[in-house]
């Protein structure tokens, strides 16, 4: 057996290598930051649109606009249910609540696939077909298929298992999220090339895995990361850098979604090492570390 392989499910048992991946470094990620320049507007910077949260997890909509906003962005049109809307508009009455124009989504985090109202799938469905670049998170996964546009999905090992299972001929071909565990850079790779997207499978290590290709892996934050809400802020901070390069996916596709992913990846684990210093935090926390990481990011560019 080839080291670092694992077996495929079903009858037709192959193995594969897992290769081709490539630590992200600070470098890396300060090439994946724009900066918006003297002729900039709102509009021309980018527009992330956002379908998140619900009655149930209205805080996670807070907290991916709040990852968002912070990393940089022209403007935020918020479109989710009035309870975590009203508590967006409390928090940040910068953002936007009317439809119109964007150059990318984030969708999902907060919502409950197994529950959704009338309204949010309406909603889902209107971001899924606008034909701009999407992350899609927790539950708004199980409409991975749906995009008319470029996708990058942001699972942790659970909702990984879950959307993989989906898809699976039987209860016995299904993988679960101990087999994710055992080996994540491998069935990474394996969701993106079989489900046509960009996978960022979040964990100690995060692994981000274009379908084809390119593979990169992120470690760049303490375990404290480990904490409620904490992959909320991920996506927004996902969200601001999807809407901030819509000509660079335009061009390069995955490629440039998987480069964003593995930035996102960087830049959360970095603020929450400053924000923790060696102690807890809170997703807010993560937040409130965005713009030094990004500000630095900049500088290392000169
Ligand atoms: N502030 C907000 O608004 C926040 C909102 N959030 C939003 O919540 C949504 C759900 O996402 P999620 O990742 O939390 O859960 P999910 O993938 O459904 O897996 C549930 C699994 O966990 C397990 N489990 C539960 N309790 C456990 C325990 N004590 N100890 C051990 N296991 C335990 C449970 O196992 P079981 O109890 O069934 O055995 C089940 O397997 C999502 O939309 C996200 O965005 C979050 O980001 C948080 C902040
Ligand atoms: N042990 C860990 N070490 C470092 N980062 C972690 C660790 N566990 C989780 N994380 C990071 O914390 C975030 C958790 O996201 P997620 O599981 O979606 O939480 P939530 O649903 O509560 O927002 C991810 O960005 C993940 O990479």
């Amino acid at each position: 057996m080839v080291a670092g392989a694992r077996a495929l499910g079903g009858d037709e048992e192959r193995r594969r290598p897992v290769t081709g991946w490539r630590s992200w470094d600070e470098g890396d990620a300060a090439a994946w930051i724009a900066v918006p320049q003297e002729s900039s507007d709102k509009y021309s910077r980018g527009v992330l649109g956002v379908v998140t949260g619900s009655d149930r997890y209205p805080g996670a909509a807070v907290l991916g606009v709040e990852g968002a906003s912070r990393t940089g962005v022209g403007m935020i049109r918020y479109l989710g249910a009035d309870r975590p809307s009203d508590l967006v508009m409390r928090r940040r009455p910068e953002i936007v609540t009317a439809p119109g124009r964007v150059q990318g989504w984030l969708i999902g985090s907060g919502m409950d696939a197994s529950s959704r109202p009338d309204d949010d799938a309406q909603r889902l469905r209107a971001a899924l077909r606008d034909g701009t670049p999407l992350v899609i998170d927790a539950g708004a996964l199980d409409l991975v298929g749906r995009a008319s546009a470029p996708v990058i999905v942001t699972p942790h090992f659970r909702e990984l298992a879950t959307v993989l299972a989906s898809g699976a001929d039987d209860d016995s071909d299904a993988v679960t999220a101990d087999d994710i565990a055992a080996d994540p850079g491998d069935w990474a790779m394996r969701a993106a090339d079989s489900l046509g997207v960009t996978v960022l499978l979040k964990g100690h290590t995060t692994y981000v895995a274009a379908p084809g290709g390119p593979r990169y892996t992120v470690t760049a934050g303490p375990a404290w990361l480990a904490t409620a809400g904490s992959g909320d802020v991920l996506g927004g901070v996902l969200g601001a850098l999807v809407a901030t390069h819509a000509r660079e996916i335009d061009e390069d596709g995955h490629a440039a979604l998987a480069a964003l992913g593995a930035t996102a990846a960087w830049v959360h684990g970095r603020a929450g090492e400053r924000a923790a210093d060696g102690g807890p935090i809170v997703a807010l926390d993560i937040v409130g570390a965005l713009p030094g990481v990004v500000r630095d990011l900049v500088r290392a560019r000169r």
